[in-house]
Formats: C-alpha cells, structure tokens, sequence
C-alpha cells in the first residue's frame, strides 16, 4: 500500500486563487478597502521572523494589506498590551496575528486572551477556544484548524475513529483534540508524562504528532493503515513523525515540509479574509 499523500501546499494553493477572487469582490464592493492583518513580532528569533515573513507574503498573493509589527526583545507585558489595545481599536486592522513565542518576560496568555475576539484570526484566545470546544461560531487556532482542512478536502473519516494527538499545547494540541472530538473521533491526548506512548499510538486509526520534538513519534509504533498527520517542522526539513517507512504503510500522510505548514499560513488568511468580510462588506 502506498500512502496517500496529503498535499497542503497544493490545497493552500488552490485556496489561496479563490481567497485573491473574494478579496477582488470585496473592494469593488467597499470602494477599493482590503482586509488588514496586523502581524507582531517582538523579538528577533529568526525562525519567528521568518514565519512572520511568510503571512505577509501570503497576505500579498491574494490581494491583502498586511502590518507589520516589530517590537524588541525587551518588550514589557505592559508594552505589548498597549499596542494589542491599539490594534483592536484600529477600525482598518481585520486581523491580528501575534507570533508565537514571546521572549520569557512577557505574559504570553495575557497578550493572547487581550486580542478582540472578531480579530482573532488566529485562534489563539481562551474566548475563541472556549466558543470552538462548546461548537459555537469562532475562528479556529490555525494550525489546527489547517489540519482539519487538509483531512476534510481528503474526504477522510474522522467520525468514530480513535484519534491520538500527541502533545497538549495551547496553539495546536488542545485544540486539534478538541476539534476531533468536535467531529465525533473518541480522543486521546498524550503528552510527556504519558506512560506507555507506543501502546497508546499503536492504537491509533489518526496519529497527529504535535509534540515539538524531532521524529520524536517512531513509525514503528503506528499501526498500518493509520492516517498520519505530522505538524511538526524542525531543521533538516524532518517533523515529529518517522515519516520514511510510513509511505508504504499508511492509509494517508501529511509529508513534511509541503503538509500541515502551508496550512497553517493558509487558515490564517482564510480567516482573515472572512473578518474583512464580516466588517467591510
Ligand atoms: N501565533 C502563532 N505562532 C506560531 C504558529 C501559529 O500558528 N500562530 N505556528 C508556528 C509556526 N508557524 C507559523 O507561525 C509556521 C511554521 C511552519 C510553516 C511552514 O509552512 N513550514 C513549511 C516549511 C518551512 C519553509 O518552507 O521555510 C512546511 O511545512 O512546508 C508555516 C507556519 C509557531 N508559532
């Protein structure tokens, strides 16, 4: 059996030609306006910068205004909170993206939650999580909300089957649990003090490696046949998964790069789009 590939980078890109329409059809209709995402980075982690970078790109390539942030290394909570405040009072600003992770002296969670929740096209406030887990209307955390989109344009069956996420953070594992069990999968979430990892994997009919570490998830412990979504990144282009012996043993992979990343950007400025909409049109 060879897995089917599920391509991200493709679907971001064909999403990205109908994105560039809704835009044109926007400003035709609010006289010449374009949604706004406002980007914030503060530090100068190059990874981050690099990340950042991209969102303005794909802002660019489907007709949206971005603006850009940048903010030093020694930024207060207080500073950031400031400019957050400024940034939902900006009545041109649709979106707001702060990248994540902030130096260590910042109050992460209370830059977060301080984002307006229309302007939260990046899913990351406790209030928008909160309103997705109760199946109410929000933007979901875009990462996540890419990896639903992938399995969703690949027609796979999520309802009833045993998902393992693998990881718990507040950006991409809660959230990827959260929005299985939305979709009636039975949810596991392991983490690092989980006991008996490959027991657990080995039962899995979706596997999705979240965990931040690389190749971390050993293919091994996937069982055939299983739908393997790797939203890892790291240096040498490898993610959380084995991925290698799984091409010939999975149902479906997400590869690494060209899976799950592109759709990351890709959710973000679906989502961005769709605020400007709600406001401009
Ligand atoms: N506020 C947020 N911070 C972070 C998020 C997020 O969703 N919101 N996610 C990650 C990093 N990230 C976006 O910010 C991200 C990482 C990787 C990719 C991507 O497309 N990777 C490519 C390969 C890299 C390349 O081509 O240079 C791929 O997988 O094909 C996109 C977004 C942490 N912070």
């Amino acid at each position: 059996m060879s897995a089917l590939i599920l391509d991200g980078k493709a679907l971001a890109q064909q999403t990205e030609a109908a994105l560039l329409q809704r835009v044109e059809a926007l400003k035709e209709k609010s006289g010449g306006k374009t949604p706004i995402l406002a980007t914030i980075l503060v530090g100068d982690d190059p990874a981050s910068a690099t990340y950042v970078k991209m969102k303005g790109n794909a802002c660019r390539r489907v007709g949206m205004d971005s603006l850009a942030v940048e903010m030093p290394s020694s930024t207060t909570t207080d500073e950031l909170l400031a400019k957050i405040d400024e940034l939902n009072s900006n009545p041109d600003v649709h979106g707001i993206l702060l990248q994540h992770p902030v130096p260590e002296q910042i109050d992460e969670r209370a830059c977060f939650d301080a984002i307006a929740l229309e302007k939260d096209v990046d899913g990351v406030t406790c209030l928008g999580f909160g309103r997705m887990a109760m199946g109410e209307d929000a933007y979901g955390c875009a990462t996540p909300q890419g990896i639903m989109r992938l399995l969703e344009a690949y027609d796979i069956a999520i309802e009833g089957k045993h998902a393992v996420v693998v990881g718990r953070s507040p950006i991409l594992g809660k959230p990827m649990a959260m929005m299985l069990l939305q979709k009636n999968a039975t949810v596991t979430i392991c983490h690092s003090r989980t006991q008996d990892l490959p027991a657990l994997i080995k039962q899995a009919d979706i596997i999705v490696g979240a965990v931040g570490k690389p190749e971390f998830i050993k293919a091994e412990w996937i069982k055939d046949g299983a739908v393997v979504v790797d939203a890892g990144y790291h240096p040498g282009g490898v993610g959380d998964i084995e991925l290698g012996p799984l091409a010939e043993r999975a149902a479906a992979l997400t590869p690494v790069p060209g899976g799950v990343g592109p759709m990351t950007i890709n959710t973000l400025i679906m989502q961005s789009v769709e605020s400007g909409e709600k406001s401009l049109a």
